[in-house]
């Protein structure tokens, strides 16, 4: 079983597909961070944004950057991955990764952007999760401040809603609800109902799927 999970920035979907992933005993790949690995290595090795060959050249040091780098979470990193995503020779070179991980006998949970609709879009399930805006600033702040790191809310919402603009308006595999996607906005949700309803939705779909 593959399960897709996309939304934009901070809307709680990597907290959900954790949360998938544990319930449906499935491995997790938060997709994201191959974008984070691709930004951070040119932030450290000065590589230029918006050049699309040095960013395609960067995607080739992406499995030496160390998952647990505390700096692949920072804003500054999450901006520059909202760049260099858009370029269609990184989306590239950054696809097999995905398809192979989606395509395990075990199955497996992924989120990101274009889970439903470009790197898995046969998952069994596929939920796009939301949030307004402001819950996601708000959130982001709380989980910047909580790793130590700057957040303050109006630079992250002008951000948030940059990253929104970026990532649902490119050319290459735009940020977009898959038509067979559920949609869950998370806005007035606590983290344990909306993995509730995150798991109820999944199990509505595993059920007409198999007529049960
Ligand atoms: N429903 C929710 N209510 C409150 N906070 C949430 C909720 N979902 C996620 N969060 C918190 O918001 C932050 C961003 O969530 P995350 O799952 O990392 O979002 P995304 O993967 O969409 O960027 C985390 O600190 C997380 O604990
Ligand atoms: N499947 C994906 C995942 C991320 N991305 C890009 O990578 C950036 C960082 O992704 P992320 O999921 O770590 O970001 P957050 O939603 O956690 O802020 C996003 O702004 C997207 O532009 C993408 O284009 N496609």
């Amino acid at each position: 079983m593959i399960i897709a999970v996309d939304g934009p920035a901070a809307s709680g979907k990597g907290t959900i597909a954790r949360a998938l992933a544990g319930h449906f005993g499935l491995p997790h790949m938060d997709t994201g961070m191959l974008y984070r690995a691709v930004a951070l290595t040119m932030f450290r090795f000065g590589g230029d944004p918006s050049s699309e060959f040095e960013a395609v050249r960067a995607c080739e040091g992406v499995a030496q950057v160390d998952p647990t780098d505390p700096d692949l979470r920072s804003e500054i990193v999450g901006s520059i991955a909202s760049r260099i995503s858009a370029y269609s020779g990184v989306r590239a070179a950054l696809l097999e990764r995905q398809r192979a991980f989606a395509a395990q006998s075990s199955g497996a949970v992924l989120d990101g952007r274009d889970i439903g609709t470009v790197i898995a879009p046969n998952a069994s399930a596929k939920l796009f999760v939301t949030a307004t805006p402001e819950v996601r600033a708000r959130r982001r702040v709380a989980e910047l401040l909580s790793r130590g790191m700057p957040g303050h809310f109006d630079d992250v919402l002008i951000d948030i809603r940059a990253r929104d603009e970026r990532d649902s308006g490119r050319d290459a595999a735009p940020l977009a609800q898959a038509a067979d996607a559920d949609l869950l906005d998370t806005s007035g949700l606590t983290v344990d109902e909306a993995i509730a309803v995150a798991i109820a939705l999944v199990e509505d779909r595993i059920k007409m799927a198999t007529g049960a």
